[in-house]
């Protein structure tokens, strides 16, 4: 068939009253204009961007971003500030009683050397109620702790999930974006080491000071002012080593998140596609099992040679060579070569599916950097635990300065010397604990940079009205003349802002594209101008290659996908549903399945409705199925496995069954039906018909055709045409549209 004949037919199926302008129907759009090429730009992501994210380091920007995410967790401040004060309650309290076990010591130590048994028996009692105090408050601090880290995990979580599902803003991100990799990990696992993390460092950052406040006290009264000096000195050179140390492990850490993350999603597909990749790897055939000795690894482990050139080869040699069990040789020069072949055959035995091999690199990676961070910590561990291990002899050199240094004291009292050092030993331990921190920031660092970026990206790509066409509702219609939405390129010359497209809504009359122009989110573009009405009872069918852009269109029609230039008119999306090739079930029950989106909360199906639609699809045995599950109480097995057993098919049928209970006004069906006998296909237009139900269906069976009074036909050159199926003559489908596919 000619163009020019499929030009005419399209332009007589084109609806004028409905399209307006549009009376061109097939157009070739192989150039792209300059403004074109310029939103390619804004839809790639750039690197630089990308790289600005991943650079993370403990400076500044990294304070800037963990105060934003404190006034997360303190959005809701009565209960954090409830338990932070608790907390510094307890603190107080611990230090207070602290205190009491060095007068115990020192009374314990006196009594011994003056034989004062009432002394010793009345310090061992008010010791025992201090250490008594001591330890309950030590665990209630730990309660208050773990309460503070779930709490603010509450918050926090609650409040990523809240922009994250957000106008399908998880779709975006996943399409449009690549700056979040795995955003599951980011909420599910990320959050919850995060505030624990920060949890356990409040808690010692309070005691912290309080211990170094009442310490200091204590050191400058009990000792002199030099005392806390040197103290302090020696804790402030420790900080800055274990700064130096700490502040490449933010990316370090940073990236074996990432890391982590990538090797957890790579086993989770292995577990959603376990049956199709075991079913590849059943043909795949088992390796070399016989070898010879003499030949040497390079030869041995060549691709060039084939099973059966590796036999003659040896055969010619006249070596001696080993089946897969071969039989211990006798003499000692065989043995050898008996253990090196046996050693071989292992080796080449052991061939690798390609997702091992992808695990096992992925996991060579992740293990690398792993011990990137194994060898970071340990030089932050050396320099923490040898100012920690140190602080004793510090200790003791300021008691021995006024003795030896200064010469003011010629000799020490006993019980003067075990406050003395019990003081100086717990401010130093308040000044340990902040190096100690350090350990734990760093790990919080890589924390801070991924739970920031996640809600930087989520914020920008929410703001990002480059994503979204401006839609006129109905109730706005009337008082709009017209509604014009400039893409927001920041990059990007403003000439492109002149770019008319928009959505407006309809009672349900019709879909109508005018002019549109559509790309991928990497900046391909697909089909341009493309003008189409879709009047209410008449279905519209999208064939064409594999890949040419034809679910894209119903992204586009449906709003998931932005376009780039052009006019929209639909319906309300409540008056549209979707269907794709690959059916989404949630975890629950049939009716569960069939009342998405809605839960049961909102709606409830009678059984006999249930029963109805099910047997009309003549999968009503799977209801049977279920009340089998439910009688014999394997409640986990009723919500998640079983559902996952389904045939792709019965998949399908349960989300038609879905399509026919919610009874919108137009159903976009992308290859809906791909997986269903054609017997049952016809049942479900035949019923689609019935319900008043418009169809636009995508698909590649040519039986789709007799369902359907339009074909709108991609092909592999970018021109689309729109052809009337429906014969007037026959009422069957036309010949020339059937041709035109087959073509
Ligand atoms: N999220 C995405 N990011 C970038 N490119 C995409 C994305 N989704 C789809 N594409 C690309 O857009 C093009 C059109 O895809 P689309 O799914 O519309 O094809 P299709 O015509 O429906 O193909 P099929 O018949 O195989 O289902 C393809 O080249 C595809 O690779």
């Amino acid at each position: 068939m000619k163009k020019d004949d499929i030009k005419t037919t399209a332009s007589n199926v084109t609806d004028p009253e409905c399209c307006g302008n549009s009376s061109s129907c097939s157009s070739s759009n192989s150039s792209s204009t300059d403004e074109e090429v310029k939103l390619k730009i804004k839809f790639n992501q750039t690197d630089e961007m990308l790289k600005k994210i991943k650079e993370n380091k403990f400076d500044w920007a990294l304070f800037k971003r963990f105060i934003k995410i404190i006034q997360i967790l303190y959005w809701k401040p009565v209960t954090p500030l409830i338990l932070f004060l608790i907390l510094f309650g307890s603190g107080v309290a611990q230090t207070y009683v602290s205190k009491f076990t060095g007068i115990l010591l020192a009374n314990i130590y006196g009594s011994f050397t003056t034989g004062d048994k009432n002394l010793f028996l009345s310090s061992m009692l008010k010791g025992g109620f201090a250490i008594g105090g001591s330890a309950i408050l030590d665990a209630s601090i730990k309660l208050i702790v773990s309460l503070m880290a779930w709490n603010w995990r509450k918050s926090l979580c609650f409040y990523i999930q809240d922009v994250y599902f957000k106008k399908s803003l998880f779709y975006k991100i996943l399409a449009f974006d690549d700056r979040i990799d795995n955003p599951d990990q980011r909420i599910t696992s990320d959050i919850d080491n995060f505030t624990t993390l920060l949890a356990s460092i409040v808690s010692q950052c309070i005691t912290g000071p309080m211990v170094v406040v009442y310490y200091t006290y204590l050191c400058y009264t009990t000792i002199d002012w030099y005392a806390p000096l040197i103290v302090y000195g020696y804790f402030f050179l420790g900080y800055f080593i274990n700064k130096l140390v700490m502040s490449p492990m933010v990316s370090i850490n940073y990236l074996q998140d990432k890391l982590e993350g990538d090797f957890r999603y790579l086993h989770q597909r292995v577990r959603n596609f376990a049956e199709s990749i075991a079913f590849h790897n059943l043909s795949k055939e088992k390796s070399v099992k016989i070898y010879d000795n003499d030949h040497d690894d390079d030869d041995e482990d060549s691709d060039e040679y084939t099973d059966e050139t590796k036999i003659i080869n040896r055969k010619k040699k006249g070596t001696q060579y080993y089946n897969k069990n071969p039989t211990p040789p006798n003499n000692k020069r065989s043995d050898i070569y008996y253990k090196r072949s046996k050693k071989k055959i292992l080796k080449k035995e052991k061939e690798l599916l390609v997702e091992e091999e992808q695990a096992n690199s992925q996991f060579e990676t992740l293990l690398k950097n792993k011990k990137r961070v194994i060898f970071w910590q340990f030089g932050l561990n050396t320099t923490s635990d040898l100012f920690t291990f140190f602080s004793p002899i510090a200790n003791y050199f300021i008691i021995a300065i006024p003795l030896f240094f200064l010469n003011t004291k010629t000799v020490l009292d006993a019980n003067q010397v075990t406050v003395q050092s019990y003081n100086c030993i717990m401010l130093a331990s308040g000044f340990s604990q902040y190096i100690n921190v350090s350990q734990n920031i760093s790990d919080l660092s890589g924390y801070i940079s991924r739970i920031s970026t996640m809600i930087e990206v989520c914020k920008n790509v929410i703001n990002d009205t480059s994503l979204d066409t401006e839609v006129t509702k109905l109730s706005e219609k009337d008082n709009i003349v017209t509604t014009t939405n400039s893409l927001n390129v920041n990059n990007i010359d403003t000439s492109i802002n002149t770019c008319l497209r928009h959505i407006s809504l309809n009672h349900g009359e019709s879909i109508t594209l005018d002019d549109v122009t559509y790309f991928t989110p990497k900046g391909t573009q697909l089909y341009s101008k493309i003008s189409i009405c879709i009047k209410k009872g008449k279905n519209l069918l999208i064939m064409g290659p594999s890949g040419s852009g034809k679910s894209s269109l119903i992204r586009v029609i449906n709003g998931l996908w932005p376009f780039f230039k052009g006019s929209i008119n639909r319906p309300e999306n409540e008056d549209m549903f979707f269907l794709p090739q690959q059916p989404y079930l949630i975890f629950g029950t049939l009716e569960e399945q069939i009342l998405y989106p809605f839960s049961k909360k909102q709606k409830r199906i009678p059984k006999s409705i249930m029963k109805q639609l099910f047997k009309r699809f003549e999968i009503d045995y799977l209801l049977d199925r279920e009340r089998f599950i439910k009688n014999s109480a394997q409640i986990n097995d009723l919500t998640h496995n079983w559902l996952n057993q389904l045939s792709p098919g019965e998949q399908q049928l349960i989300a038609i069954i879905r399509l026919i209970y919610h009874k919108p006004k137009f159903a976009l069906m992308d290859e809906s039906t791909s997986s269903i006998p054609q017997s049952i296909e016809e049942r479900v237009y035949s019923v689609a018909k019935e319900l008043d139900i418009t169809t636009i269906s995508v698909g590649h069976r040519i039986s789709l055709l007799k369902y359907h009074s339009t074909l709108l036909r991609f092909d592999k050159d970018k021109n689309w045409h729109l052809e009337d199926i429906i014969d007037k003559d026959n009422n069957g489908p036309n010949k020339i549209a059937e041709d035109s596919v087959l073509d």
